[in-house]
Formats: structure tokens, C-alpha cells, sequence
């Protein structure tokens, strides 16, 4: 695979509110809208090219649209991918119940897929602790049950945002070579 371009598919889902569309205009355009909430509505595709090693990796990423009501439609747009960016408030924890929702959904759906738990708005907390909601120890024993990664980040500050997607590209481009390697491709 050495050189070679790789495209992944990456779904982001999550209840609505809790900071899809702004992890990814962190990411992709590495700011921070402030200005009235605006939901998305569908689903909006954005792409983002970057390196891993000597690989250039293609990150073509949904953003799903977290209301309950547009939640078929967000069945589309996991189909087939290989990561899923799942969200949750960590000032909120209906949010996080509804995270489980989405893992249930693409563990008994999407087995190929791997899952990222993602903790938004951390900023929130260093203003204040006493809005943490989501445990972190508690999620953390989630994520190693479901075999899941899990990252606190902040789209306000830029906290852990980079990082995350890195590791999604990083991952996909090591599964990849060894499923060359062993033949599984
Ligand atoms: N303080 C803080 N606010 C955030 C952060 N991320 C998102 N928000 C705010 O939370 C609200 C919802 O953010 P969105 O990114 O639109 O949420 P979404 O999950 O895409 O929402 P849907 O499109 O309805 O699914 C907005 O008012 C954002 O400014 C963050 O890291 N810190």
C-alpha cells in the first residue's frame, strides 16, 4: 500500500446538539461558528485529505443530522462506512444514552465498522466540573466492552479534535494493510 491513496468513509452520529457539524468545521476548516444553532438537516458530506506516513488518506466524512426525526435517514449514511464518529454531550447524559443507540445499531449492522466515542463541549467542564454529566471512567469501561476508542474534545478550543480524526485515518490505514498482507481484502 506503500504511497498508495486511500479513501475512508467516516459517519458522524449522535443526538442532536451535541457538536457534529462543529467537530468537523474544527477539523476541516479549523474554526469555531458562533452565531444561532442550526440544525442539520439530511445530511451534509464534506471531504478532507491528509497524510498518514507516506499515504495520502481521503476522509470522506457524513454529518449526519442528530434529530430523532430525519433518524432513517441517518441508516443511509452509515452504510458502508468504516468509521463511526459517535457523540455525546458530556454536559448532557440523555445525549449519551442515545450514543448507545448508534452503537447498538452498528455493532448488530455494521460489523466492519469501527467506533470512535467521542465527549464534546470539554471546554464547558474546565469553565465549570460541576456540568460533567458523563463519567469518564464509566465510559471509559463502555468503550473497552464494545471495543470502541473514546476521546474527550472541545470544537471551541480545538481540544483533542485533530487528534481523534488522525487516529481514525491511522487505524483504517494499518487494517487495511494487514488485510493486504494477510490476504483479507
Ligand atoms: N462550548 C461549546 N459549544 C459547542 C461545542 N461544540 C458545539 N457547540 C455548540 O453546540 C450547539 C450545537 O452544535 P452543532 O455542531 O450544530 O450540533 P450538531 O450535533 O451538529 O446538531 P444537529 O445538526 O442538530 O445534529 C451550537 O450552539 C454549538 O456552538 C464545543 O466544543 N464547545
Amino acid at each position: 500500500m506503500s504511497g498508495q491513496r486511500v479513501d475512508v468513509k467516516v459517519v458522524m452520529l449522535g443526538k442532536e446538539y451535541v457538536g457534529k457539524t462543529s467537530l468537523v468545521e474544527r477539523y476541516v476548516h479549523d474554526r469555531f461558528l458562533v452565531g444561532p444553532y442550526q440544525n442539520t438537516i439530511g445530511a451534509a458530506f464534506v471531504a478532507k485529505v491528509m497524510s498518514v506516513g507516506d499515504r495520502t488518506v481521503t476522509l470522506g466524512i457524513w454529518d449526519t443530522a442528530g434529530s430523532e426525526r430525519y433518524e432513517a435517514m441517518s441508516r443511509i449514511y452509515y452504510r458502508g462506512a468504516k468509521a463511526a464518529i459517535v457523540c455525546y454531550d458530556l454536559t448532557d447524559s440523555s445525549s449519551f444514552e442515545r450514543a448507545k443507540f448508534w452503537v447498538k445499531e452498528l455493532r448488530s449492522l455494521e460489523e466492519g465498522c469501527q467506533i470512535y466515542l467521542c465527549g464534546t463541549k470539554s471546554d464547558l467542564l474546565e469553565e465549570d466540573r460541576r456540568r460533567r454529566r458523563v463519567d469518564f471512567h464509566d465510559v471509559q469501561d463502555y468503550a473497552d466492552n464494545i471495543k470502541a476508542q473514546l476521546f474527550e474534545t472541545s470544537s471551541k478550543t480545538g481540544q483533542s479534535v485533530d487528534e481523534l480524526f488522525q487516529k481514525v485515518a491511522e487505524d483504517y490505514v494499518s487494517v487495511a494493510a494487514f488485510q493486504v498482507m494477510t490476504g483479507l481484502e
